[in-house]
């Protein structure tokens, strides 16, 4: 098996380079001796050995799936926005323009709402508190993303708002030191605003914009339902880590644009 997964490896490096890619997403084990020209990014905790009886269409369907879900994650913790990665599957090697991914997600549209650093960080956070969690338990949580004083109209503190009257050096979402504390008051009830720049305003909030009129897949609770809700009412971005079932959602203009599945792990 380690052979095979090598000879594919080496062959994906070629292809690689022929077709000047920015990466290989690996969806082998981890392989720590093979040495590639290209970056690899590995994919964990996926079984694509599960496959092995399936027919081929069956294999492109989910190679197809797979690597798409592999890209939007890709794309939101290295900032690319374009280029070729090649995907190496246990029967299949595939090229893979990353802006194919867009039909998904492309969180340049929304550089009008919000800084797009400050997009890309939040989007990271909240994939790290997804896969994490706090202390060997499932968290959920919300940050909002827009004008704070418009999404304070729309909301109240549930509890005392940790973040009151510190200096923005550690309220700014964009530096990951201070993402630990995010990660800690993430268990608290309610949720954060965070300004356009990524300076966090409050976390402990709880949204009071009305959810009647909002259509939200089945099986969304309050969480979800409000953050789509404020999402509609103010210009603002809206981003969920659902407790049950680790999936991160991002919230437009009261829908949700955006289902990042959590359990396909990328080590950029
Ligand atoms: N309007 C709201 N504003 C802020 N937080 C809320 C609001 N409604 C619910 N929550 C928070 O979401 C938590 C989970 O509620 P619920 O199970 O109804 O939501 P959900 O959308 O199904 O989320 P999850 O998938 O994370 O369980 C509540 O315990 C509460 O802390």
């Amino acid at each position: 098996m380690k052979e095979k997964n090598r000879t594919l490896l080496r062959a994906a490096d070629e292809l690689a380079r022929t077709v000047d890619a920015l990466a290989i997403i690996s969806f082998l084990n981890k392989d720590n001796e093979i040495h590639l020209e290209t970056p690899v990014v590995w994919v964990r905790d996926i079984q694509p050995e599960i496959l092995r009886d399936h027919t081929m269409v069956a294999l492109v369907d989910y190679c197809s799936n797979h690597i798409i879900d592999a890209v939007v994650q890709y794309k939101i913790l290295t900032k690319m926005q374009s280029g070729t990665v090649v995907a190496v599957f246990p029967y299949a090697l595939l090229i893979y323009d990353i802006e194919d991914a867009n039909d998904q997600f492309n969180i340049e549209q929304y550089g009008d709402i919000a800084d797009l650093d400050a997009l890309h960080s939040v989007l990271s956070l909240a994939l790290e508190i997804a896969r994490e969690g706090r202390e060997g338990r499932a968290i959920g949580t919300a940050f909002i993303i827009g004008e704070i004083e418009e999404l304070k109209r729309w909301s109240h503190q549930g509890v005392l708002n940790p973040y009151e009257g510190h200096p923005e050096s550690v309220r700014d979402v964009r530096v990951k030191e201070n993402w630990e504390s995010v990660k800690e008051f993430a268990q608290l009830d309610g949720v954060f605003l965070i300004d356009k720049d990524g300076i966090i305003g409050a976390s402990g909030r709880y949204l009071d914009a009305d959810g009647r009129d909002v259509q939200l897949q089945s099986g969304l609770g309050g969480r979800h339902l409000a953050t789509a809700a404020i999402t509609k009412v103010a210009p603002a971005i809206g981003i969920t880590v659902s407790e049950s079932g680790g999936v991160v959602r991002v919230f437009v203009a009261g829908t949700a644009v955006a289902q990042i599945r959590t359990d396909i792990r990328l080590s950029v």
